[in-house]
């Protein structure tokens, strides 16, 4: 379920980093040649991009970040601070910083606004009390300056727990269709099992495609 707006190691072979022989490069080197394949293959292939994932403590950020770069659900405690993960997908990068959700640590998720090309806003679907505090944050990033250009994906995350707020409840909670200047959307999931994340990656990369 989900709803939508609308809808290196090559690099580090310059000139002299693999010289002739068995699995290196032959024939006749060229030096200008290779620091121009160097700068291509760089424009082409080493391009980030970088996404920050938010939301209240306990909401999953930290399982989901690691369901995505080993597969498998860790075991968490809360962060402090941030972890950071590369996650290469048919040969789109993406950096990845999940962000400690604790109320003492959001005044200082704007620090790592600059440059993000896409929020993941995770939300726990079980913690109805605490939603609107989601819908304040939300709005809160969306207004900032640094983000103007990026998109939006929402993580209903626990959807395995019983009795969980839907997709719909959640869109409404956060009157997500009032979000006319940023591309959104909200993609039900459970880190527990990986279901729905696959999906929301996909949404990214569809994004991605028509710029
Ligand atoms: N039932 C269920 N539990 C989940 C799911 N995702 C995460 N959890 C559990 O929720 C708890 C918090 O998960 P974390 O990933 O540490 O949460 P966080 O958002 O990183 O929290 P902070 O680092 O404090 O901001 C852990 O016990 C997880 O195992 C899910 O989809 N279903
Ligand atoms: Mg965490």
């Amino acid at each position: 379920m989900s709803a939508s707006q609308a809808g290196a190691a090559a690099a580090a072979a310059g000139p002299q980093a693999r010289p002739g022989g068995p699995g290196g490069w032959r024939g006749v080197r060229c030096p200008r040649m290779g620091i121009l394949f160097t700068r291509i293959w760089r424009l082409f292939n080493h391009q980030e991009h970088k996404v920050i994932i938010v939301g209240l403590d306990n909401a999953g950020k930290t399982t989901i970040l690691y369901q995505f770069s080993m597969n498998e659900v860790v075991h968490t405690s809360p962060t402090i601070g941030s972890n950071v993960e590369e996650i290469v997908i048919n040969n789109t990068r993406f950096l990845m910083w999940d962000i400690g959700g604790q109320e003492s640590l959001r005044s200082s998720w704007n620090t790592y606004y600059t440059n993000t090309e896409f929020v993941i806003v995770v939300v726990d679907s079980t913690d109805r009390e605490r939603i609107s505090v989601t819908r304040e944050e939300l709005y809160k990033m969306l207004a900032h300056e640094d983000l103007r250009k990026a998109g939006l994906l929402i993580f209903a995350n626990k959807q395995d727990v019983k009795g969980c707020m839907t997709v719909a409840e959640i869109s409404q909670f956060l009157k997500l269709t009032s979000i006319k200047d940023h591309q959104w959307h909200i993609q039900a999931c459970c880190a527990l099992t990986g279901e729905g994340l696959c999906q929301g990656l996909e949404w990214m990369m569809s994004r991605l495609k028509i710029r």
